[in-house]
């Protein structure tokens, strides 16, 4: 009886129009421009006010789902046979590229479900890249690295340096993740290298995901468009080019190494990264003919694993000195705790024993997850269920008809900071929080710390743990050697509002993203 009153209220034939939501502000783009020109999830949280937790909206031709209602979300993340990390999107991002998306376009998350099915599934041997090392050689040695340089300008500077972090953890990530994925020196944080092919066209392609204008979107709409030259396509397509190079003469290179070496064990035990995992798996006999890998494909996904892995944890750690330096209160409180470790190289589980560094790595990912809205598509009709019944021509469901093809908007940072689940503090950062969470946010179904920063179900992030660790190692080294201090007023530090979330200076927006801070040395006594 409850379906056929569900279906007569808003069935098939009217799909999810029946639902609440906001009048289409135009008919060809829908709300397509104010979330490339305003903040999304803060449209979405004043929707969430108006309409209630279910709602849809147009964007584009499509009409999309938005929700925040728990039990959908866990259906959501649980049916990940019917609801897809989406094709089109992936496409429209590679158009946008100017990239041919059958060519395996590897571009960041919107990519990384063939990187899992491929590596996670198929290639056996790989799996064990599930449990990636907690922290390597490499993350202490490029933190102390960056430690060694900050030491320098604070002593050149007299005391006090005025230093752009973003852009150094930008570095120190991306040489860590170079070393983990191709166990290659990158080398941005070495003053004194020439600038690398690899890091430059990693660069390119990263800026041309954060400073998309309108205009690829209406090459994507009218495929006639795409006849005209496009300059940030083509540097696109330039880019991706010398990535490609550069990376299958690694492979090249790994494959004759490993060919000569006879202890091939000696040889991953010695480099242990992930293109080498990846080149031995494919080498060998451990995998059936049918199923190796080819050198596109090889080469897509770890640029993929460059792009999934470094950008999010270079903005994490920067949003995580954002917030110690904004809360000299919170900053002395996990010096000393850091203190009560007495080496300078910690072992993980040392690492892992400090509560309050953890509290506020929590507290940081629920207020600054990178990604902050992911994307679904149903690929079959379904009935979502919910917690909290939706009217629908006054009457109440607790289902939702979801017909296929529908768009979903998974709603990272609206559910970290939810009032309703988080309380009237949701907004605030808070690190003692985590002493006493609500009981409303076990049921939020990410796979860390009760929020979304990494997802949930079968497609949450695979580097998380990677990731956190070597934000840990990063702190510790860090705040042990220095103080920081936000060097512009903090109402002038905004986010950059695309796909991923980054910190900028509002004063100075052209400049892209930045977080200006003075360093001072840390004297123990
Ligand atoms: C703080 C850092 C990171 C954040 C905030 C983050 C966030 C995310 C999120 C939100 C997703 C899900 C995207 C979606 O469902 O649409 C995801 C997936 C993924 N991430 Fe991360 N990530 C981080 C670091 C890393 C690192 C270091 C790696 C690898 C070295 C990595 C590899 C992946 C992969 C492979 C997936 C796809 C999983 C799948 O589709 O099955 N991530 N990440």
């Amino acid at each position: 009886r409850r379906l056929r009153s569900l279906f007569a209220a808003h069935g098939p034939r009217n799909g999810l129009r029946a639902l609440p939501g906001p009048p289409s502000p135009s008919l060809l783009l829908g709300y397509a421009w104010q979330f490339w020109t305003t903040d999304p999830t803060e449209l979405h949280e004043e929707w969430v006010g108006r309409y209630g937790r279910v709602l849809q909206y147009r964007i584009f031709g499509y009409n999309c789902l938005f929700t925040m209602d728990t039990k959908a979300l866990g259906h959501i993340l649980a049916r990940d046979d019917v609801y897809q990390k989406p094709h089109q999107m992936r496409t429209f991002i590679a158009q946008m590229l100017g990239n041919d998306c059958h060519q395996n376009p590897a571009f960041g998350p919107m990519q990384i479900r063939e990187f899992t099915d491929i590596f996670f599934t198929k290639a056996s041997q790989v799996r064990t890249m599930k449990k990636p090392r907690l922290y390597t050689k490499t993350d202490i040695m490029v933190a102390v690295q960056l430690r060694d340089i900050l030491s320098l300008e604070v002593a050149r500077n007299r005391d006090v340096a005025k230093v752009d972090i973003y852009d150094w953890v930008h570095r120190m990530t991306l040489d860590a993740i170079g070393e983990a994925a191709f166990g290659y020196n990158l080398e941005t944080l070495d003053l004194d290298s020439k600038p690398n092919e690899l890091c430059e066209a990693h660069r390119l392609v990263s800026q041309s995901v954060t400073r998309m204008s309108l205009y690829p979107m209406l090459r994507f709409c009218f495929p006639a468009l795409r006849i005209l030259p496009e300059e940030q396509s083509r540097r696109f397509a330039h880019a991706r080019g010398v990535m490609t190079c550069f990376v299958r003469q690694l492979i090249e290179d790994k494959r004759r190494e490993l060919a000569e070496d006879t202890s091939s064990k000696l040889y991953r035990r010695k480099r242990g990264d992930f293109l080498t995992l990846v080149v031995e798996a494919n080498m060998g006999t451990l995998l059936p003919e049918g199923e190796k890998l080819s050198d596109e494909t090889i080469i897509d996904e770890c640029t993929t694993f460059l792009t999934a892995g470094h950008e999010t944890t270079a903005i994490t750690l920067s949003w995580f000195m954002y917030c110690v330096a904004a809360n000299p209160v919170v900053q002395e409180k996990l010096r000393s705790e850091l203190f009560t470790i007495a080496t300078e190289h910690p072992t993980i589980e040392q690492l892992l024993s400090l509560k309050y560094l953890d509290q506020v790595l929590r507290e940081v990912t629920r207020l600054y997850p990178a990604i902050p809205s992911s994307l679904r598509m149903a690929m079959e009709d379904d009935l979502l269920p919910l917690e909290e019944p939706v009217r629908i021509n006054g009457m109440k469901h607790d289902f939702v008809w979801v017909p296929k093809g529908t768009p979903i908007v998974m709603p990272n940072l609206a559910m970290n900071r939810d009032k309703a689940l988080w309380g009237e503090d949701a907004f605030e950062f808070r690190p003692d929080r985590w002493d006493a969470l609500p009981e409303a946010v076990s049921v939020i179904p990410g796979i860390w710390a009760n929020n979304l920063t990494f997802m949930g179900g079968q497609h949450a992030c695979l580097g998380f743990r990677y990731s956190l660790n070597q934000i840990k190692v990063a702190v510790f080294t860090l705040l042990r050697s220095f103080e920081f201090q936000l060097a512009v007023p903090v109402e002038d530090i905004g986010k950059s509002t695309t796909l991923l979330v980054r910190p900028m200076m509002l004063s100075n927006p052209e400049k892209g993203p930045q977080l200006q801070m003075l360093v001072r040395a840390y004297r123990q006594d």
